[in-house]
């Protein structure tokens, strides 16, 4: 690796550049690049080219309003799962009219929103929900445009936490269950068809189990409209991975094309609802080691981010490759990369063969996706600087939050 620069699948950040952004922000700071989140939806629209089609970024992956704003410009619609979501989306001047809402316990007040922004789509999952989405849009004077979102009862292959398609999932309906539901919706009259929806998991390494899905999909689709239950689109969620450590997920435009040849002939638009594809290897948590400590068995790097700041090791296991920014040539020594956090699953790299010094600068990569979005106030630590390097200039899009934002709301009670 060339040490001044810093460069993980599309990701290419100058060492120089890390070193100053920490400087000015502090650190732990998260890092983005312009150029690798652009490129990376790209891939998706030029693979997608030709074909009625919208890519609605699943925000929850990286929902700061900088991302949203360049999504946007480049045409991106939106996978919103909350009110909360919904609300990003229009602070970043995102159009409602490209918003599909998913998620199992939409509650009355986030379908009132949705409803009066006039989103595109309410992907649906369950026939509660449907009656809830008929009444009060009925009550609005309003006409919901509904998909199901079906689940296809196919392995994913993935990580038991963030596979979704299985029948045991809590996720859509169950396919045997769709025609019914189907007619039931089109029977509502304050409900409109307008297509259908699947999301089989997360973190996906092989195009199969998308193809998979989207068999079982599009049997339901000749049924329905051989019932005169026409649809105008398709959406085939997200879930595509990432290579992190050494998975080898299909490119973008493999996996499309695959989907493609099935559609053939077909002339339904086409949703997807990509996250972490879009946004995972676009960024990386830049932090600082604060501490070296040796102990009896192991040897620790004590660093100033922490498992509330990336979660993602301690919940789920997951691998974060983590670099020096600026290498040394020595061989190093073992390392269990750890943060300041109470707690012995705070850690953020097991076993990790670095060549360190107290003070040192260290990139945790593959952080673009679930790492900000699924950062907390554990143990009382305000949430991490973002930054954003697009060419030569970097750029804060959030600042460090400030302590006191942690008690701001205990503040204003009456003290008992
Ligand atoms: C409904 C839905 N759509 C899209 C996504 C985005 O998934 P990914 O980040 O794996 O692309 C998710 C999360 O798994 C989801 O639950
Ligand atoms: N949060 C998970 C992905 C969950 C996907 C949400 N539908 C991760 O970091 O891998």
């Amino acid at each position: 690796m060339n040490p001044l620069s810093l460069q993980h699948n599309h990701l290419h950040i100058e060492s120089a550049d890390l070193v100053a952004i920490a400087d000015t922000y502090a650190t732990p700071c998260y890092v983005y690049s312009h150029t690798a989140l652009t490129q990376a939806f790209q891939a998706f629209d030029q693979a997608l080219h030709g074909r009625n089609h919208l890519i609605c970024y699943a925000m929850k992956a990286n929902s700061n309003l900088a991302i949203l704003r360049l999504f946007a410009s480049l045409g991106a619609g939106f996978d919103i799962v909350s009110g909360g979501e919904l609300q990003r989306v229009l602070a970043a001047g995102g159009d409602p009219g490209k918003v599909v809402f998913s998620g199992v316990g939409k509650t009355t007040a986030e379908m009132r929103l949705a409803l009066d922004c006039g989103i595109l789509c309410f992907n649906v999952e369950s026939e509660a929900e449907l009656h809830r989405l008929n009444e009060t849009a009925g009550q609005m004077g309003k006409i919901a445009p509904v998909s199901l979102r079906v689940n296809p009862d196919v392995d994913a292959n993935t990580h038991p936490y963030i596979s979704t398609g299985l029948k045991g999932s809590k996720f859509g309906v169950a396919h045997e269950d769709a025609l019914r539901l189907y007619r039931l919706a089109a029977s509502l009259p304050h409900l409109k068809i307008e297509g259908i929806d699947c999301h089989i998991g997360s973190q996906l390494t092989e195009t199969r189990p998308f193809a998979d899905a989207l068999d079982r999909v599009l049997t339901l689709v000749d049924a329905l409209e051989a019932e005169g239950i026409v649809l105008h689109h398709l959406d085939l969620g997200g879930g595509l991975g990432i290579r992190y450590q050494d998975e080898t997920p299909p490119p973008v435009a493999e996996y499309i094309s695959a989907l493609l040849v099935k559609l053939q002939g077909r002339a339904h638009t086409i949703l997807l609802e990509p996250g972490r594809a879009l946004v995972g290897n676009g960024g990386l948590l830049l932090t600082r080691v604060e501490y070296i400590k040796r102990g009896t068995e192991k040897n620790f790097a004590i660093v100033d981010a922490a498992m509330n700041d990336l979660m993602r090791p301690a919940l789920y296991d997951a691998h974060h490759d983590i670099v020096p920014v600026v290498p040394r040539a020595g061989n190093g020594e073992v390392y269990e990369i750890v943060g300041p956090v109470c707690e012995s699953g705070d850690f953020l790299g097991h076993e990790r063969r670095l060549d360190l010094r107290q003070g040192d600068l260290l990139a945790i990569l593959s952080a673009g996706a679930y790492g900000m979005s699924m950062s907390s106030n554990y143990n009382t630590r305000a949430r991490a600087a973002e930054v954003m390097v697009r060419g030569q200039d970097s750029f804060l899009i959030r600042e460090r939050e400030p302590i006191e934002h942690l008690f701001a709301l205990e503040h204003t009670l009456p003290r008992l």
